[in-house]
């Protein structure tokens, strides 16, 4: 491949994903992010056009302008996704970022009046690139930690795939720097080496695909976890909804019974709440249960499946838990809750019923949840704030 066909398909791609990323952006603008990556989508295919024109078309003072113009959007263009980048990982926005663009559109236009040569103007290019590709390289790594990556899986595809285009452009772009200091004719059309065309045109080529192909998946990535967590996951206590539970809980259930294990399934339910409700209002009693969600949410996290059943009640289900251990589970929930300081002053506690399966029994769903009630009913009319275990049938 020669440098204008090379050149001219990484024009196309760039232009492609530009228009690309622009098109589906904009067709979603309810996120900052989206409308941030639709205004890098513009951004880049303006850039290549204004570029190509003042190549192909123009001379004199016009094509300096022009590609002055060109590269500015360009460069413009990898700072405005970042931004995006960093609104979608939910970071606040930074200034100097447009200082960033006016430093580069400078010193472009103090190379273009210095009558530079093609490799010089290309050194400022790259270290531009450069600093945009670190910056989201960033962005990637920090999104592994904080309060987002609770939420979401961490190393998804679309992140691997950004951070290996990331690392595909680095290299790129900073080996031609280097080799370029020592052998710039490598690089100078109309003569290129088969080097300096893989270096400048092909390797970017791919790279720039990969990383507009990378910021669509993490989106929709993203809202593919929303959607599923929506379906299964219950808002309010952050544990698993009610559908979701018994779906779990039957197959968790069905393959204890085949393996002749032991489960034990719990009901918890809050205890007056209803009281809580009419002395402090309803959005004290949301608060409540979103604490008593996240106390249960500890306690069940290595051991078992956590749901909301409905109302204040939860249900838990602990495979390969026996009477014993289910014993000192129920009474460490109960002493969580009891000693926890919910905020409006005055203590809260539960109820449990405790219903064991023991190896060789065939019981199903229903009945198991059924004997966990009745024991629940039997803790709440004893007097609450205490387990109850399931009577042997
Ligand atoms: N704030 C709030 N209240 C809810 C929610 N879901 C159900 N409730 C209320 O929970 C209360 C449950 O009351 P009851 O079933 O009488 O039970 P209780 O007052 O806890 O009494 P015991 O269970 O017998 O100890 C009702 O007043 C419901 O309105 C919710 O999501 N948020």
């Amino acid at each position: 491949m020669n440098p204008f066909t090379a050149s001219l398909a990484l024009a196309i791609v760039q232009f492609c994903s530009g228009v690309i990323m622009t098109g589906l952006f904009i067709s979603t603008p309810s996120e900052r992010f989206t409308r941030l990556w639709a205004l890098s989508g513009v951004l880049a295919a303006l850039g290549i056009c204004t570029t190509v024109v003042a190549y192909a078309g123009l001379g004199g003072t016009l094509r300096a302008l022009g590609l002055l113009l060109g590269n500015t959007l360009l460069f413009s263009s990898g700072i405005v996704a970042w931004s995006g980048l960093r609104s979608f990982y939910q970071r606040r926005s930074a200034w100097w970022p447009g200082l960033l663009i006016v430093v580069y559109a400078a010193a472009f236009a103090a190379l273009l009046a210095s009558e530079s040569t093609f490799t010089q103007r290309a050194y400022l290019a790259v270290c531009g690139l450069q600093v945009v590709f670190c910056l989201v390289l960033w962005e990637f790594l920090k999104g592994l930690s904080g309060a987002l990556a609770e939420r979401y899986p961490r190393w998804t595809f679309g992140r691997c795939v950004g951070i290996g285009a990331l690392l595909i452009l680095s290299a790129s772009y900073v080996s031609r720097f280097f080799i370029s200091l020592r052998h710039p004719e490598l690089f100078e059309p109309p003569e290129m080496s088969n080097l300096g065309v893989v270096l400048i045109y092909l390797i970017p080529i791919s790279g720039t695909l990969l990383l507009s192909v990378a910021l669509m998946m993490i989106y929709f990535e993203r809202l593919l976890a929303d959607k599923q967590r929506l379906a299964t996951v219950d808002e309010l206590t952050g544990t698993l909804n009610r559908r979701e539970l018994v779906r779990c809980g039957e197959l968790v259930l069905e393959q204890t019974v085949q393996a002749r294990q032991v489960l034990t399934l719990a009901f918890i339910d809050v205890d007056h709440f209803k009281r809580i409700n009419d002395t402090h209002g309803h959005q004290v009693g949301d608060r409540v249960l979103a604490d008593i969600g996240a106390l249960l949410r500890q306690c069940c996290r290595q051991n078992g499946l956590l749901g909301r059943y409905g109302g204040e009640e939860f249900c838990a289900v602990f495979p390969g838990l026996a009477e014993v251990q289910a014993r000192q589970i129920a009474q460490h929930l109960l002493e969580t809750v009891r000693q926890h300081d919910f905020g409006h002053g005055q203590p809260v506690t539960i109820s449990v019923g405790l219903a064991v399966l023991t190896p060789g029994q065939m019981l199903g769903w229903d009945a198991l949840v059924h004997q966990a009630d009745l024991a629940l009913y039997r803790a709440k009319s004893e007097g609450r704030n205490a387990f109850r275990m399931a009577l042997a049938a």
